[in-house]
């Protein structure tokens, strides 16, 4: 499937309220905030993990929130990777190529071709308890590409890398989302991460959208120091980016 572009309008769901976003096809947008913002909750809400009370999700012009959980075609993975502890990482990235209904051969193949893209075609055999957090990573991102999906939904994917294997495993991402076309939601708490992939990135508090800037803004560049000692973002300090490559800052609350 090539990418769509992802809308949400007026989203409520879980803490969240009041949600408008939206992610053009071949972009990455990250999500930041400080913890119990409502992150993981957004990437929950458009996977169909979180149900709504309020608001529209559309991929395109598919309108997501009347498409049951498994035949929305995201790319999914979560802080828990869920990686089947009983499989063998190939046997874990096939499951993720199943509703293209591939031939066992094919289906083989293609497991193969992306557990090599990222780095891991000599562990096909490995259970994930064989291997590393960070190959874990790396495995459920495989097994999120391998099913083609138009939109990548992406939770804190590099938080077991160290910083070489994570910039290699971000350029990938980089390649193969561009390549794709996918429109991807990547939260993060990295900074290497916002200033390496991301198109836009979106500030949560409070389970509201407080500001969507470019990734050299004056809040997104300094929205870490201030976070870590205050535990929240100011805002009114945004400032227009010099050479970012999204629009420019907008307050949205
Ligand atoms: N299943 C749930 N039931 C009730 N409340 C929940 C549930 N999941 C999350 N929450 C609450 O919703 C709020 C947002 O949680 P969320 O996991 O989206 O935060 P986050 O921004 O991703 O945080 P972190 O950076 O720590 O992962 C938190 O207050 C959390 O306690």
């Amino acid at each position: 499937m090539s990418g769509a572009a992802l809308r949400i309008r007026g989203l409520a769901a879980g803490c969240l309220s009041g949600i408008d976003l939206d992610v053009a096809a071949g972009s990455i947008v990250c999500v930041c905030g400080p913890s119990g913002a409502g992150k993981s909750t957004l990437l929950k809400a458009v996977a169909g993990l979180q149900p709504p009370v309020h608001g529209e999700v559309w991929l395109g012009e598919r309108d997501l929130l009347g498409v049951p959980v498994y035949a929305r075609g995201l790319g999914y993975v979560d802080q828990d990777l869920h990686l089947f502890p009983h499989l063998s990482l190939l046997d874990n990235v096939r499951l993720g190529l199943r509703r293209l209904h591939l031939g066992r051969r094919q289906e083989h193949e293609a497991a193969a071709h992306w557990l090599q893209r990222v780095g891991l075609g000599a562990l096909l055999a490995r259970r994930p308890v064989q291997v590393s957090g960070g190959e874990r990573q790396r495995a459920a991102l495989a097994r999120a590409l391998a099913g083609r999906p138009a939109l990548l939904l992406l939770d804190e994917p590099f938080s077991d890398l160290d910083l070489d294997t994570g910039n290699s495993v971000r350029d990938l991402l980089l390649t193969l989302q561009r390549e794709l076309g996918l429109a991807t939601l990547l939260v993060t708490h990295q900074a290497e991460d916002r200033a390496r992939l991301a198109d836009r990135v979106l500030w949560l508090r409070d389970g509201r959208l407080r500001e969507d800037a470019p990734p050299q803004s004056g809040s997104a560049g300094s929205a870490t120091a201030s976070m870590t000692s205050s535990g929240s973002i100011d805002t009114h300090t945004a400032v227009p980016a010099a050479g970012g490559r999204g629009a420019s800052t907008q307050p949205v609350a």
